[in-house]
């Protein structure tokens, strides 16, 4: 499953109303997007928060770019402040060249006057660019880095956790957050840095413009603060505004997948579903136009005031500047030095607030990753022992129970059984009677609640995890369509062996899947993914037999096959059966499926009845006793016996 499958229509949920249901409260069945978190964070925190959260995150960020690389982080650091202090230096040498320019004596001597200041400030200049593109080069190399290890921790995690960690609604809804914050590290990283930069612009000119006059000081802080209030006011007001259209983008989202992607365009248009769905669209769309429009209305209302503030406290300022000018408390060079500083320091400080809010947001999304992270510790694996499995002799499971989360009764309940070497068992009951559950408990899939599986009499937690694996191969019922070549799709089966082309065929061959394979226009290289160029898909019953393919790929000890035939054609189903009974009496196959008539050759046949095993036996036992197995083939029997008659 992917990340973003989980959060996808299901069919089994309601995701489109009924036409009549479009208003603002249809839909209660949708949650919160994962997207939205940080968002709603930072709408519900207030400004006081957010920045009490900044330091913490820019130092979370600079921890992580340090770990990935510490070369460039240095680097990145170093040119971080050095360009900061070229600002001032730049600042200062302003000062010198106009004190030069605005001195008494002709105007060649004073230009001349200004050179060396000049050249200082050309330098400084030239320095920070150079700065720049170095920090811009460091940045580069540090964000696939970051990305890597941000990635491949979230990737660690989320291959080791348990299979049962995957039945947690909120794990999923947890892994799918952690997904957007694994991405939003290099935003957080890149914002922390800019930020610092845009800090030490800031304390450049304020250090600057306090050497020239302190009085200069309060100006700078008149002319700056009210800007930069009304910047993140603007932004904090957007980020309300976008939360208050959530729901509504969400249907908007949904509706786009119904309409563009392809798991629906069948559905889609075999009940002329195309008006409805565009009608719904319609209707959506011209509540979210809205909603958009008095949006924009309210964000140029609050950048339109911090404009006006902003440009009267400057006006001020430069007010300021000519009274002081005036009474001659400073002199001319000062004033236009202090011009220059508000204008930079007006530009450091709308990007150290743009950060701001860059870091804050991406932040929360950070924060979910690494909530994530810690959650999924305590879906961990116990250690694994360190028993060899060894080949397989007897298998025993003893009173072993299995209850799903939020489900009131067991789906495998008090089963007991024991399966020798060389066996077919098979495992048949009605749907949800537990078959596929004992087979994932036999597998070491899962773990029991109660009771023991033991391994040629070993309990499976005492065993070394890979040399138990190395013995089972599962062919699962819900398989899964690798999107790699059909030879990959097969060695799958047994990826730490050498996956040599005769193995790959033998297996095809068992499987049935040669035939299909090889009028595919690429053969065994043929990629199974219909979204690139020259990929191809198969129809259910092909796939199948690739998946059956895989099983066999692994000589294992003990094969499962989890509804193998359900979507193949007779010929292929009775080849299939073949190859599995040519197992019989050499290695160990757990066969479940509904077709009965497959299972009339299995060494023992286990009954179970929800979640209990209820009858065991050959099926001439079976039949003998008239239970439940007896009921179910002659059912079966008595739909092909009418059909002849
Ligand atoms: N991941 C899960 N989370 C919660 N309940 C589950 C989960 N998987 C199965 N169940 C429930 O456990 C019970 C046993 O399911 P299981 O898949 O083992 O049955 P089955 O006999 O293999 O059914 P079928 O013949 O339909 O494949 C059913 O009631 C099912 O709804």
């Amino acid at each position: 499953m992917t990340a973003t499958d989980t959060t996808a229509p299901t069919t089994s949920r309601p995701v489109v109303p009924p036409p009549n249901a479009v208003g603002e409260s249809a839909l209660p069945e949708l949650r919160a997007m994962w997207w939205e978190t940080g968002m709603r964070a930072r709408a519900d925190a207030g400004l006081r928060a957010v920045f009490a959260e900044i330091p913490r995150l820019v130092g979370t960020a600079l921890g992580i770019a340090w770990r990935a690389d510490r070369t460039r982080t240095l680097v990145v650091a170093a040119a971080t402040v050095g360009a900061g202090v070229m600002a001032a230096f730049g600042l200062l040498a302003t000062q010198r060249v106009l004190l030069e320019l605005f001195s008494a004596g002709p105007t060649p001597d004073r230009v001349l006057a200004a050179l060396p200041a000049l050249s200082l400030l050309a330098g400084s200049a030239a320095v920070r660019a150079g700065l720049g593109i170095v920090t811009g080069y460091a940045q580069n190399g540090l964000s696939p880095r970051v990305d890597r290890e941000v990635e491949r921790r979230l990737f660690e995690t989320t291959t080791a956790v348990q299979l049962q960690a995957f039945d947690e609604d909120a794990f999923a809804d947890d892994m799918e957050r952690a997904s957007r914050g694994s991405s939003s590290v290099i935003s957080l990283v890149q914002g922390a840095m800019n930020l610092l930069a845009g800090l030490a612009g800031l304390l450049a000119v304020t250090v600057a413009v306090v050497v020239i006059h302190p009085l200069l000081l309060v100006a700078l802080l008149v002319a700056t603060v009210p800007g930069a209030w009304a910047a993140l006011k603007a932004g904090h007001q957007r980020y309300q505004t976008y939360m208050a259209g959530s729901v509504r983008r969400r249907r908007l989202w949904i509706l786009h997948r119904l309409m563009a992607e392809r798991p629906s365009a069948a559905e889609l248009r075999t009940y002329g579903l195309r008006s409805f769905l565009l009608d719904l669209y319609d209707k959506v769309m011209g509540v979210e136009t809205r909603i958009q429009l008095d949006l924009a209305r309210r964000t140029t209302t609050t950048t339109a005031i911090g404009s006006v503030v902003g440009g009267a406290a400057t006006g001020a300022v430069y007010l300021l500047l000519g009274v002081l000018l005036l009474n001659g408390h400073i002199p001319l060079a000062a004033a236009a030095t202090c011009v220059v500083a508000v204008q930079a320091a007006q530009r450091s400080l709308a990007a150290a607030t743009f950060q701001i809010d860059r870091i804050y947001d991406e932040g929360q999304h950070f924060r979910d990753y690494d909530q994530f992270l810690d959650r999924a510790t305590a879906h961990m694996p116990p250690a694994a022992g360190s028993v060899e499995a060894g080949p397989l002799a007897q298998l025993s499971v003893d009173e072993v129970t299995l209850t799903y989360p939020d489900r009131d009764t067991p789906a495998v309940d008090k089963v007991s059984l024991v399966i020798r070497q060389g066996q077919t068992v098979a495992f048949v009951g009605e749907n949800g009677s537990g078959k596929t559950t004992l087979a994932a408990l036999v597998a070491g899939l899962r773990a029991p609640a109660a009771g023991t599986i033991t391994w040629n009499g070993h309990p499976y937690a005492e065993l070394r995890e890979q040399s138990m694996q190395a013995r089972i191969a599962v062919v699962t019922q819900d398989y899964h369509r690798w999107p790699f070549s059909v030879a990959t799709n097969i060695a799958l089966g047994d990826i730490d062996t050498d996956a040599e082309p005769d193995r790959i065929h033998a297996a095809a061959v068992k499987a049935v899947a040669h035939d299909v394979i090889a009028e595919l226009p690429h053969g065994y290289e043929t990629l199974l993914d219909k979204t690139f160029a020259d990929g191809q898909d198969l129809s259910g019953g092909q796939w199948q037999r690739i998946t059956a393919a895989r099983g066999f790929f692994r000589d294992a000890d003990l094969l499962i096959m989890d509804e193998p035939s359900s979507a193949l054609d007779p010929r292929a189903e009775h080849a299939l059966f073949q190859a599995i009974r040519d197992r019989q009496g050499r290695q160990t196959t757990i066969l479940i499926t509904h077709r009965l008539a497959n299972v009339r050759h299995a060494d023992r046949i286990y009954v179970l009845d929800r979640g209990r095993l209820v009858e065991a036996g050959s099926h001439d036992e079976l039949m003998g006793s008239g239970g439940r197995y007896a009921e179910l083939f002659t059912l079966q029997a008595a739909g092909y016996q009418s059909a002849s008659v």
